[in-house]
């Protein structure tokens, strides 16, 4: 009797057990069938080991863009396969100045923690100085924010590096090491990309969104971007030991001579310096002794004398001396399905303000909120239209930021035209009015205000500022006929950056979204607040 009982109460509770668990799955199921926002479990396993047609999207390069972008994906659950040319840590004269706005970003995306534990040097302003050793200090305005938030300068290689480390830990990621060759299209459709394998292996990697970011000197930009790449002027990288700012905490902008220069400290024991050589003038050669000469007798006389024994030392250190062509470039990508192209790859602007990674890591939030409700990828026409707004959405960030680079490096470039010299002069005193004046500047050049309105009125007020300067100075004819001259040629440099920007893009987004639903219009306004 007892027998029957227990295996009565076992024909029952085991089948009634596994029917409740099926029925919830079944719930569960149809809950996520029915709900257009995709339930994405995070960091969801996927055989990163397999290419099995699992991948969400493929990500060509893990510099500051594309590491960033795999780990802020593949929280959202997505499966990501990075293919970076080269996984050891970068040594290179880019991106060692992240502004306070970047910084940010990075917390938005989750990633503060990569710039810890990388000697990264707290950075709460700029000392500017000018010919016969006048100089300002101008700070950014960090009151608002949490104690946290300020600009840190580091060796790029070790954030990248960090960022790497990081993306390599989440189990959706699979990074590999590899030189993308080309874009795998069929039918006008991104299926992915072709590579070439450390061991030299020919592979083809297939998703249904291949994100392209593989930096200013890309090759597969051609695919994906009509955009016109220009060289403005070279740089040259020195790294300074021994030595001391005359300001702690502050980045330094020389304006004075004939070749500017931004220095910086990127850990406890080294100071970056880059000196900006402008046309006409070439890149003189290392190797001929050509450079420790230029940096002798035209670049050392403007050093700051408390930094000028160690320039010498590095100047004489031929082979530490770095150079590079700057390269401008405004957006105009070709939205073509299946693909999306970011970061420097797709648009570039001069280092002079140090606000490049900036526009990069706000790119990617831009990105994750647009692919955020998203299931899947699988329909590349549908996915391409609703991407088409990530150009638009982007803009008052990297336009402002773009914009600020492109003047500031007309102002700091030595001229023998009056006028120029005018303008410079009016940017360094507006810059020493302090109070709003300043303040404005430096919240939209650390990334903390990045407004095209906020920047239209600095513009517009240096000009006032600059007529009424000029009129006090030459209350004649000739200070009218100067001011005129003042303005037309501020204008100049000016407009053809907003021009390239695009006007309506830059100042009436909005406009360019109309037709698009509510909760974008409404993440642009969050974006312009
Ligand atoms: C001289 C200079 C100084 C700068 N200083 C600053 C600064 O102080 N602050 C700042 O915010 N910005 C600065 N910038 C800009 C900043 O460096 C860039 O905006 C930023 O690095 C862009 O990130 P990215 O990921 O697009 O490119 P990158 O960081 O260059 O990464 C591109 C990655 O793609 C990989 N790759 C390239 N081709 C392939 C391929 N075919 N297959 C696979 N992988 C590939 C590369 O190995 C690299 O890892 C500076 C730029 C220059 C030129």
């Amino acid at each position: 009797m007892e027998m029957i009982d227990e295996y009565g109460l076992c024909t029952l509770i085991i089948p009634s057990f596994f029917g409740l668990i099926l029925l919830y799955i079944n719930i569960r199921r149809k809950i996520s069938k029915a709900s257009n926002v995709a339930l994405i479990k995070e960091h969801e396993p996927f055989d990163v080991s397999l290419d099995d047609g699992k991948t969400d999207v493929i990500i060509v390069g893990a510099g500051v863009a594309g590491s960033a972008l795999a780990c802020t994906l593949a929280k959202d659950g997505r499966r990501v396969h990075v293919i970076e040319r080269d996984l050891s840590e970068p040594d290179r004269i880019v991106g060692e100045l992240l502004q306070p706005g970047g910084y940010l970003k990075l917390l938005d995306l989750g990633l503060e923690d990569c710039v810890k534990d990388i000697d990264a040097q707290r950075i709460v302003g700029q000392a500017i100085y000018k010919e016969e050793g006048k100089h300002t200090v101008v700070s950014y305005p960090l009151q608002k924010f949490h104690a946290d938030v300020f600009a840190r300068c580091f060796h790029n290689g070790r954030f990248v590096q960090k960022m790497r480390e990081k993306a390599a830990t989440l189990p959706n990621i699979r990074l590999e090491q590899g030189t993308v060759t080309s874009l795998i299209e069929e039918k006008g459709i991104v299926k992915g990309v072709n590579y070439k394998t450390k061991d030299g292996r020919q592979l083809n990697a297939y998703a249904p969104l291949t994100i392209v970011c593989d930096g200013c000197f890309s090759n597969l930009r051609r695919y994906l971007s009509n955009s016109k790449v220009d060289t403005t002027c070279s740089i040259v990288g020195l790294i300074l030991k021994d030595c001391q700012l005359q300001y702690t905490n502050h980045a330094a902008l020389i304006m004075s001579g004939s070749s500017p220069m931004t220095i910086y400290p990127i850990s406890s024991s080294e100071i970056r310096c880059m000196v900006l050589i402008p046309p006409p003038q070439k890149l003189p050669s290392i190797a001929n002794g050509e450079m420790f000469n230029f940096l002798k007798t035209v670049v050392a006389p403007q050093v700051p004398p408390e930094l000028k024994d160690a320039f010498l030392r590095a100047a004489a250190d031929k082979g530490k001396i770095r150079t590079m062509q700057i390269r401008n470039m405004a957006v105009d990508c070709r939205t073509t399905p299946g693909s999306l192209l970011i970061g420097d790859a797709s648009n570039m602007r001069h280092p002079v303000t140090g606000g490049g990674m900036t526009v990069a890591l706000s790119d990617i939030l831009v990105l994750r909120d647009l692919l955020r409700p998203l299931r899947d990828f699988n329909d590349p026409n549908a996915m391409c239209k609703h991407l088409q707004r990530f150009y638009i959405l982007r803009k008052p960030l990297a336009s402002t930021i773009n914009t600020l680079a492109g003047v500031l490096f007309q102002v700091v470039c030595p001229s023998l035209d009056p006028t120029r010299k005018e303008i410079r002069e009016a940017c360094y005193s507006y810059l020493t009015l302090g109070g709003i004046f300043s303040n404005g500047v430096s919240a939209i050049f650390g990334g903390l205000n990045p407004s095209p309105l906020s920047l239209a009125f600095h513009f517009f007020a240096m000009g006032l500022y600059a007529t009424a300067r000029l009129l006090l100075q030459f209350p004649s004819p000739m200070g009218a006929w100067r001011v005129a001259k003042f303005l037309y040629v501020a204008f100049g440099m000016i407009f053809p950056i907003i021009k390239a920007e695009g006007i309506r893009q830059m100042f009436f987004p909005a406009t360019l979204l109309a037709y698009y639903r509510a909760p974008v219009v409404a993440q642009l306004i969050d974006l312009l607040n």
